[in-house]
């Protein structure tokens, strides 16, 4: 949940935001979703405190006639990710696949208003930059004024690769840019999420040194022979990037059903293939990015944005991959902010009638409509923006607020609880969003 906390800071008050954010990242290997994603989520903690999910896969399905299945509906793990999240109130703000390498980025309904300027993008490594096989996509947006960028990366495998995984790494950076002024590029953000199957893999020891150092708990002695955290000495595309400990064992490979490291032909050597850091934008001179330490849990912006690590954690207990997901959860501490949503909605606590149809909104200033917006029915759960009931036009008059009714084909079939979001067409989000409200259906017929 947000949270407001007043504190005082030179004589005036301030207000404090926290944004709770849930990452993790799996390679699916191929596989379907398992039946049951909870653990995953989180979602059996139930204190519902989480604000947004950045969901990253690699190695989706994309065989081709998989893949044409997909394009016509939605993939089965976009499907069982919103079908999990969506009861809760996380609606799905983006999403962007590059064939196995999926994006998903959720939020609760009502801080879509404060989420602008969501832009995604792909790029391409494999076979020189012409096959999406390994590569990066990423989503980027404001998050009440302050600009973050999700980006889930599938590098290059094999333990002889760890340059070609930095080279791609800086390609995708230079190549992913966005349009606007605020954060063209994927380091301009004032965070940046850097997860995926890194592909980084553990040097020198043989794989039952590895094997013996994992059964012995002693995960210390393999953190300094593994890639990544070697290339942190060493490449400068790196300052910044900060990650917290490795306290669990290697998510890779795992023989597919069972919780047992590679006995294939193949003879893998484990790895922390799967990662989730982040860095802050550099707001020092280069070299000497705030708090560009290896390893840390805490990290902040001299503009007082701030960034706190609660899990860095591995899910064992799922065997549908030879990779196991891996996820963390972050605080983001904001500066405050004024934030007003661009169209305010106004709509009565419940509708008994036909009559009771109708809403007002009134939008800011500064938003620029379109003909072609509207305003959407929701049922609560809804999944995504196209996830209406019913829709009008929100039609453009010179008037300070504006009234749009619902006619009898746009109303549920049945009563229960909905919202109405303001669906702007510039920006293809969702701009305003009311409290849930009551329609009682029977009593509209009658
Ligand atoms: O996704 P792609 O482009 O097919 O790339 C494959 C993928 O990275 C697999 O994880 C890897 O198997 P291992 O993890 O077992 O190494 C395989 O190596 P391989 O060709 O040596 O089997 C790669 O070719």
């Amino acid at each position: 949940m947000l949270q407001f906390v007043c504190w005082e800071h030179s004589s005036i008050f301030c207000v404090r935001l926290y944004d709770r954010v849930h990452i993790i990242t799996w390679n699916v290997g191929g596989a379907m979703p398992p039946d049951d994603i909870t653990a995953l989520l989180g979602l059996h903690v139930g204190d519902g405190n989480t604000d947004m999910y950045i969901i990253g896969l690699q190695e989706v399905n994309s065989m081709i006639n998989k893949r044409l299945k997909d394009v016509l509906f939605t993939d089965q793990w976009s499907d069982a990710c919103m079908e999990r999240l969506s009861p809760f109130g996380y609606i799905l703000v983006t999403s962007q696949r590059m064939q196995g390498v999926l994006l998903l980025v959720f939020a609760k309904y009502y801080h879509l208003p404060f989420l602008r300027g969501v832009q995604t993008e792909t790029t391409r490594t494999g076979l020189g930059g012409y096959w999406g096989n390994k590569g990066g996509v990423s989503a980027r947006m404001s998050v009440f004024g302050h600009t973050i960028c999700f980006l889930n990366c599938h590098l290059p495998a094999h333990m002889e690769n760890s340059e070609q995984r930095m080279e791609d790494f800086e390609s995708i950076l230079q190549q992913q840019q966005f349009e606007g002024q605020a954060a063209t590029g994927v380091l301009d953000h004032d965070v940046v999420f850097w997860f995926g199957d890194l592909n980084f893999r553990i040097d020198d020891l043989e794989i039952p040194a590895v094997k013996t150092a994992i059964d012995n708990n002693k995960l210390t002695m393999l953190w300094e022979k593994d890639q990544l955290n070697m290339a942190k000495d060493s490449e400068t595309v790196l300052v910044g990037f900060l990650e917290g400990p490795l306290k669990f064992p290697p998510t890779y490979k795992f023989d597919v059903g069972t919780d047992t490291y590679d006995t294939s032909g193949k003879k893998r050597k484990p790895a922390w293939t799967d990662r989730i850091l982040w860095r802050l934008r550099a707001t020092a001179p280069f070299g000497q990015a705030p708090n560009a330490g290896k390893r840390g849990s805490v990290s902040g912006l001299s503009s007082g944005t701030k960034v706190t690590q609660h899990f860095y954690r591995s899910h064992m207990e799922y065997t549908v991959s030879d990779h196991k997901p891996v996820s963390s959860i972050f605080t983001l501490q904001f500066p405050y902010k004024v934030d007003m949503p661009l169209v305010t909605i106004m709509v009565e606590d419940e509708w008994n009638s036909i009559a009771d149809a109708t809403c007002t909104f009134k939008a800011a200033p500064n938003f620029a409509r379109s003909s072609w917006d509207w305003i959407g029915l929701y049922k609560v759960g809804f999944k995504h923006h196209k996830d209406y009931v019913g829709y009008v036009w929100a039609k453009q008059e010179e008037a300070d607020y504006h009234r749009v009714t619902f006619t009898e084909e746009e109303l549920p079939k049945g009563s229960g609880d909905f919202i109405l979001c303001y669906y702007s067409n510039n920006t293809s989000t969702l701009v305003g969003v009311t409290e849930p409200f009551q329609v009682l259906t029977m009593m509209l017929w009658f």
